[in-house]
């Protein structure tokens, strides 16, 4: 099979040929290059109109002198995310190609083919894949037969957050590859004089496997502001934004189990991303892939390859159905053209999460524990490993800094009447917590109603206490009996689970809160309503009917909480950020 595939969502016009048999791919481009400023949606679209029908004739006449005039067999094209005036052009000029060539339409959601192209390059079976582009930034991992997002931006794309502050500083769009020469060029500087480059304070926010780059920008823009060089500042944001990136790429993988990742998007082009992802993969014995530069910024080849796959499964379009959606998002899309496992599995019975064999160690996304001891008195010791990715600086500040939020606020949870370990000991200089071993296994481990709707009122009175957790998943709750004298097992909890939540009213006093480390203090209904959003997120990330579960934990929020902060979820959960 031979697709022909359009693109053009916002900057680069672009068609490509990829054939099946082969697995070739040509590709013709010609980007839209502002004369100042950003991308300004009608001059983008003026662009689509004139460069779009050239680059297509440029890969359709190459691919009928090569394979007669039946070369095409299909028509794919992006269908969305993408600014709206320059989709519908795409839309346009696909629909009257797949008309005049007699062959099938298929319409491809931008954000999927750029984490297909990387399964398909590297051959993996199930990757999670990061996305770093310019208008977006967010972790995805398949489950049951849909792409479901790990973990986003809250705000600004990665890529947007960088040109934002190169616009500040007057240089020309894109700005991403000149503040990664920038930053390079400060190192290699920094070296020579033998002072080591400084890294700027910046802020670093990762909640759950969210985060938000709109305050490191408007930081970035103040230390230029304040004179600070821009090769310093360069480096720093680089150091910042792609740690978090590389963070929640490691909590996704520690999350899901899964021991592939896959980058893709325009951002994903920059050596020191990829260094440090590779570093991170390499670190947990995960495989780790990025194709080739003219696959990860906008292209038509990665349309096109989805659009094979997708015209080989039967998913192709009625024109009447073909409409473009700028705000399509990628768990939208009904997988057809993949079967297999979910990415997402259950964290099994290995160290610490089976609760059960004491001395086991388990190896979380960010730290190591050791259970020490058994029955009612056992302990757990807790260490924040050093990352090798991050930049020792930041790794050291951020060690400390959750150390010390994890034990404080650990203690004053317990006190606001949250069920929490007692911390018996803190050890900054090593890095480690000793704290009293709790429940018998992980939520993840364990999902069900009764324990959701404890989480929901235990996250009530925490709020309730001005406090949020920062990275209430379901790996970082325990449940079941703690201590000897109460033991549960396997047979019990099924059996009570059969019967729904209200056959375990004691369920709240034996669901505890664990890891504060990401914790602060806030009475901000925002910062609330995150926390709400991190937790359903990581229950719909790894659960096959996730609404119940939703559905009590949202309930027992509802008993202890505030109905400010459920009000506020719907808006977190509805913003779209693909405009
Ligand atoms: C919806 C679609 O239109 C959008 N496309 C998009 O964002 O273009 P993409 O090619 O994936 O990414 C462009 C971004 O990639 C950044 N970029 C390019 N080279 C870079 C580099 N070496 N380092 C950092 N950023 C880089 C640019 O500054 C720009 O912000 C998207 O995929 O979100
Ligand atoms: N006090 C405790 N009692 C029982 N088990 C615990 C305790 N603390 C941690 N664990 C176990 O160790 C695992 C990892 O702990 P924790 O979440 O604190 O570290 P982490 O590195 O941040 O892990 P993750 O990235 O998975 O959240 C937990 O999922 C849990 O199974
Ligand atoms: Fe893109």
């Amino acid at each position: 099979m031979r697709v022909l595939g359009i693109e053009g969502t916002a900057w680069c016009a672009s068609a490509a040929l990829y054939d099946a048999e082969t697995d070739s791919v040509l590709i013709e481009s010609d980007p839209y290059e502002p004369d100042s400023g950003g991308i300004h949606p009608r001059e983008a679209a003026e662009h689509m109109s004139e460069a779009i029908p050239e680059v297509v004739d440029r890969v359709l006449t190459a691919a009928e002198a090569e394979h007669g005039p039946d070369a095409v067999d299909a028509v794919a094209f992006s269908r969305g995310p993408g600014l709206g005036p320059c989709l519908r052009i795409v839309g346009t000029a696909a629909r009257s190609l797949a008309g005049t060539l007699d062959v099938p339409l298929v319409g491809v959601n931008h954000m999927v083919a750029h984490l297909e192209i990387g399964r398909h390059r590297s051959g993996f079976d199930n990757p999670v894949c990061l996305n770093a582009s310019g208008a977006n930034a967010h972790l995805l991992g398949f489950h049951d037969g849909r792409y479901r997002v790990l973990g986003e931006t809250m705000d600004a794309g990665v890529g947007n957050a960088i040109d934002k502050f190169t616009r500040h500083v007057g240089w020309s769009h894109p700005g991403g590859p000149k503040v990664e020469a920038a930053a390079a060029e400060y190192t290699s500087e920094a070296e020579a004089d033998a002072d080591g480059a400084d890294l700027l304070d910046l802020p670093y926010v990762v909640k759950g496997m969210d985060f938000s780059f709109s305050g490191i920008s408007s930081a970035a823009n103040d230390a230029a502001d304040a004179g600070v060089p821009t090769g310093e500042i360069c480096f720093s944001l680089q150091e910042h934004v792609f740690a978090m990136l590389t963070e929640v790429a490691e909590r996704a993988l520690s999350l899901t189990g899964a021991d592939e990742l896959v980058l893709g998007g325009g951002v994903a082009q920059n050596d020191r991303l990829r260094e440090m992802l590779a570093a991170m993969c390499d670190a947990r014995d995960a495989d780790f892939h990025a194709p080739e530069p003219r696959f990860l910024r906008d292209n038509a080849g990665m349309i096109a390859v989805l659009g094979a796959k997708m015209a080989a499964a039967g998913d192709t379009l009625p024109i009447a159905e073909s409409a473009v959606d700028p705000n399509f998002r990628p768990d939208q899309v009904p997988v057809t053209w993949r079967s297999g496992e979910s990415v997402a599995r259950v964290p099994g019975d290995t160290g610490a999460n089976s609760g059960g064999a004491p001395t086991a160690d388990h190896r979380g996304a960010e730290a190591t524990v050791t259970v020490d001891g058994d029955g009612g008195d056992s302990r757990v010791i807790k260490r924040r490993v050093p990352k090798s990715y991050r930049h020792p600086e930041l790794d050291r500040t951020l060690r400390r800094d959750r150390t010390v939020a994890e034990a404080r606020l650990t203690s004053e949870a317990r006190r606001a009447g949250v069920p929490t370990p007692l911390v018996y000991e803190v050890d900054l200089p090593a890095g480690t917590l000793t704290l009293q071993h709790v429940g018998e296994r992980d939520l993840a481990a364990a999902l069900d109603e009764r324990w959701t709707e404890a989480v929901g009122r235990h996250l009530g009175r925490l709020h309730g206490a001005g406090i949020v957790h920062g990275d209430p998943t379901t790996r970082n709750v325990r449940v079941g009996s703690s201590g000897a004298g109460d033991a549960e097992t396997d047979g019990e909890s099924s059996d009570a689970a059969d019967a729904g939540p209200s056959a375990r009213p004691d369920a709240a006093s034996r669901t505890y809160l664990i890891d504060f480390g990401l914790g602060f203090h806030t009475g901000h209904v925002e910062d609330h309503a995150m926390d709400l959003h991190v937790f359903e997120g990581s229950v719909r990330a790894t659960a096959t009917d996730p609404e119940p579960l939703i559905a009590a934990f949202e309930a027992g929020y509802e008993a202890t909480g505030d109905g400010e902060v459920l009000d506020r979820l719907r808006d977190v959960a509805n913003r779209g950020r693909y405009r």
